[in-house]
């Protein structure tokens, strides 16, 4: 059965590989876009946190509360000393609230803590932080009124004295209205800043927030179209698969029914190879391994089972029609109807054609042959009859003439006598005209009888034609040969035959001899001779035996 068209071009688009390759492509190009979304959406994520850390870092916060606090401190300084001077405090408290001031802007021992951003923004607020520093470095020397030190660095504890501490607490009243206005000015200042800042911070987070969202939203488009086309390609290798598999099932059965057929063409073949006419024989050539003979054959050969190993020319009976059939083979690779002989044991006649193939890329022998036995037989009958003389039996005068020549020369050949007998029966004429041409065939066939019963099983005898006769005794003497031909004169002189009417039939005959000499060269002068005798005996009276040389007197 032929594959189905639509199953091919199937087969041949999935082969051609373009469709195939286009699912891989897609895929590779999706998860570069999610891992460019997924690096994309670190990037924005890590650039917000670092804005978010910023705006959770509170610098301005931190510049605020130090100038309140030292504002704060300052109004402190400025009260004690309103109340140093009122006498309601001590000059040991001046200069532990200066200590306190001090402290307050200067925690690390290097000035002011402002922080580098601010410095930068509004470099008044510092430089008045700056100055606030050295005056209360100044009052709380002027305070304790100790040996001064360096304006860098913060003076040795001393005692400190009342009118020193009075004197500064006037010149802190003095500054600190002053002083307390512009701390108060750059509390404003840097609150306003520090909202600006915030704000600004903010705008920013919120610029980087909204990046942030468009990325991630990229990653999750892209993670899901990724999802989406993995999600595609597993239904679409599924159902790839499934046809695959479908595909391969239908090849199978195909496979299976090609298989089945073939298993039944070759049972079919095998059996009509073994039903046919024909001999069948596939051998290899070397090893003789026999790949198929049928049971005809195998019958024929008179073997029980198929043989296991068979040479071609061991088939073959013949030796000369063996090596005539190779030579043929090999030369032209091929014999056509050969008659030969095959078996060994009772070998029987087959028309034989062979062919040199190649099976397997092994040289093997095939040949097939019919069966020509009958023929064979029929056709020996055949050339059989044609060498009898059909009314008697005998061989007829060509038959005769053919072996009496190959008898003689062999006796010649080999220096031996024989005689040849020429025999005709008397007066068969007055036979056939006083008994009918019937009894004349009666008496013919019975003449031939006993002329034969007479003679030996070598000895050869035909009928020449009409009522004559001749034997070739080979290895017969003239006397010998005169003794057989006075036997065969006595028993048909005995025959006795009845006539259909009743009437005894009696003939006689007279026999012409001769026996072979030097100067018979052939049969033909051998039967001239024996001719001349008979045509003796014939006209000196009948019913005698006359050799070539004298006539023999019957007793
Ligand atoms: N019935 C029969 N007669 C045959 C056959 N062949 C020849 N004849 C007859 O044999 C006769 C031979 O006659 P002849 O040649 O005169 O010889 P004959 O009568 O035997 O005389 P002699 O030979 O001289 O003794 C003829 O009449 C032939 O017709 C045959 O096959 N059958």
């Amino acid at each position: 059965m032929p594959y189905p068209s639509a199953k091919r071009q199937t087969l041949a688009s999935n082969s051609s590989g373009t469709p195939a390759a286009s699912g891989p492509r897609t895929t590779y190009r999706l998860l570069v876009l999610v891992v460019a979304m997924a690096l994309g959406t670190s990037a924005a994520l890590w650039w917000t946190l670092r804005q978010a850390q910023d705006l959770a870092q509170p610098h301005q916060q931190n510049d605020l509360w130090y100038i309140s606090s030292v504002h704060n401190e300052l109004a402190r300084v400025s009260l004690l000393a309103r109340q140093l001077r009122g006498r309601e405090a001590s000059a040991q408290d001046l200069t532990d609230r200066l200590d306190v001031l001090y402290s307050t802007l200067d925690t690390s021992g290097r000035g002011p803590r402002v922080s580098t951003q601010l410095r930068e923004a509004l470099p008044g607020t510092a430089q008045s932080l700056d100055e606030l520093r050295t005056l209360v470095e100044q009052w709380s020397e002027q305070a304790i009124a100790s040996t001064p030190g360096s304006s860098a660095a913060r003076p040795q504890r001393a005692t400190a004295t009342p009118q020193a501490a009075v004197r500064v607490a006037e010149d802190i009243s003095r500054q600190s209205d002053t002083l307390l206005e512009r701390l108060r000015q750059a509390v404003a200042t840097v609150h306003l800043f520090s909202n600006q800042q915030t704000d600004h911070a903010r705008q920013q987070l919120h610029q980087r927030f909204i990046v942030l969202s468009v990325v991630l939203s990229g990653l999750l488009g892209g993670t899901a179209l990724l999802i989406a086309k993995l999600v595609k390609d597993a239904r679409a290798a599924t159902a790839a698969s499934r046809r695959l598999a479908q595909t391969n099932r239908e090849l199978e059965d195909l496979v299976a029914r090609r298989t089945r057929k073939l298993e039944e063409g070759r049972a079919l073949l095998g059996f009509i190879l073994d039903t046919s006419p024909s001999d069948v024989l596939l051998t290899e050539v070397e090893s003789g391994h026999v790949l198929f003979i049928n049971h005809r054959l195998t019958e024929r050969l008179g073997l029980k089972a198929a043989p296991k190993t068979l040479f071609l020319p061991d088939l073959l009976y013949d030796l000369d029609t063996r090596q005539r059939f190779m030579q043929t083979l090999d030369q032209y690779g091929q014999v056509d109807a050969m008659e030969a002989q095959i078996g060994s044991q009772t070998p029987c006649w087959s028309s034989l054609s062979a062919r040199l193939i190649d099976v397997e890329g092994q040289l093997a022998h095939l040949l097939w042959g019919f069966d020509i036995s009958t023929h064979k037989a029929l056709e020996a009958q055949l050339r059989e009859l044609a060498t009898r003389d059909a009314l008697s039996g005998l061989l007829n005068r060509r038959a005769f003439m053919e072996r009496s020549t190959a008898l003689f020369d062999h006796c010649r050949r080999h220096g031996q006598p024989c005689t040849v007998l020429m025999i005709d029966i008397d007066h068969f004429k007055r036979i056939n005209d006083l008994h009918g041409h019937q009894m004349g065939d009666t008496a013919i066939r019975a003449c031939a009888d006993a002329i034969g019963q007479a003679l030996r099983e070598a000895d050869l005898l035909g009928r020449l034609g009409g009522e004559e006769f001749a034997a070739l005794l080979p290895h017969a003497s003239a006397n010998s040969a005169q003794q057989v031909a006075e036997r065969i004169r006595g028993a048909i002189a005995q025959l006795g035959l009845v006539s259909p009417a009743g009437e005894p039939v009696t003939f006689t005959i007279s026999i012409g001899m001769a026996t072979n000499e030097r100067y018979h060269t052939g049969i033909e002068p051998l039967l001239a001779d024996a001719d001349a005798a008979l045509y003796r005996a014939k006209a000196t009276g009948r019913n005698k035996v006359l050799a070539h040389e004298a006539a023999v007197p019957s007793p």
